[in-house]
């Protein structure tokens, strides 16, 4: 239609197609459907063993499916090799309590990627990293070595260094396990932020069902054997370019509410 702007903020960025996974004998996923659009929160909740980590795994690669198909930004996962999209926290990272680095620089190593590697850090990687250490309330950690650190703080760590890079695509596996109510209350006005506001998209395991009914409704959209899936994207279709333009109005106040800026 002449005048009329196509906004396409709807692709899809992971598809499951008919996903079946077993451990040996022991089937834990079985014939999964679900799409991942562009810009959807998504939650993922169940039970323990029901296969939440496993379908994580599978999504960045590091087990493949016994049975169905794989899509990440429309490529087959196969072929797929734009990580860097990608952000993945695992459930527990565990470190060598004689890791070197310090915590402002396991924060900075996020935005070193492959393709970024030689670049140098832009005044706006500082001002990201500096946020996301101020919304994980690590800042007075900055040049402490990471090592050192208790499980809590250093989970903070990662979950800082995977918001500062800003990825398309953030994976999350129960992410505010052993973090503080504080440092959890930060985390998600940060994630929820930049879901508004930033375009990222969510997939995140949580057993804070206070949490993810607040920001993501009571009922599930979907679900499968014991997995089920809440999903809020972040506007009504037909409101893509509203969203856009109302982000700069936005943005500042509501990161000063939630105390980031
Ligand atoms: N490497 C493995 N080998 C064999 N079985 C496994 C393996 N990893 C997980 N399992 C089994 O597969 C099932 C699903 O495990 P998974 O870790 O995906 O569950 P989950 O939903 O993430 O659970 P939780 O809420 O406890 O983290 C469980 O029954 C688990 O015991």
């Amino acid at each position: 239609m002449p005048g009329t702007k196509t906004v396409n903020c709807h692709n899809n960025i992971v598809e499951f197609d008919d996903i079946s996974f077993s451990y040996g004998t022991k089937q834990v996923i079985k014939k999964l459907n679900f799409h991942v659009l562009e810009r959807d929160f998504i939650g993922l909740i169940g039970s323990n063993g029901v296969g939440k980590t496993t379908l994580l795994r599978m999504l960045v690669g590091l087990i493949k499916p016994t049975e169905g198909d794989i899509r990440l930004f429309g490529e087959p996962i196969r072929q797929f090799r734009d990580w860097e999209r990608i952000g993945y926290v695992p459930q527990k990272n565990s470190l060598n309590p004689l890791f070197p680095a310090t915590v402002r620089e396991v924060v900075l190593s996020g935005l070193y990627t492959k393709k970024k590697l030689y670049r140098r850090l832009t005044k706006e990687d500082m001002r990201r990293c500096d946020d996301a250490m101020e919304a994980m309330r690590i800042t007075d950690l900055a040049k402490r070595k990471i090592g050192e650190l208790s499980g809590g703080q250093q989970q903070r760590v990662f979950l800082a260094r995977a918001i500062a890079n800003s990825p398309e695509l953030l994976i999350l596996d129960e992410p505010t396990v052993g973090i503080d109510a504080e440092s959890q209350a930060g985390f998600f006005n940060m994630i929820r932020h930049m879901h508004l506001h930033h375009h990222m998209t969510f997939i995140m395991v949580s057993h804070d069902m206070e949490m993810m009914r607040a920001y993501l409704g009571s009922e599930p959209v979907a679900s499968s054997g014991g997995l089920k899936f809440y999903v809020k994207h972040t506007h009504e279709p037909e409101n893509c370019e509203e969203t856009d333009l109302a982000h700069s109005t936005s943005t500042s106040k509501e990161l000063e509410l939630s105390g980031i800026k």
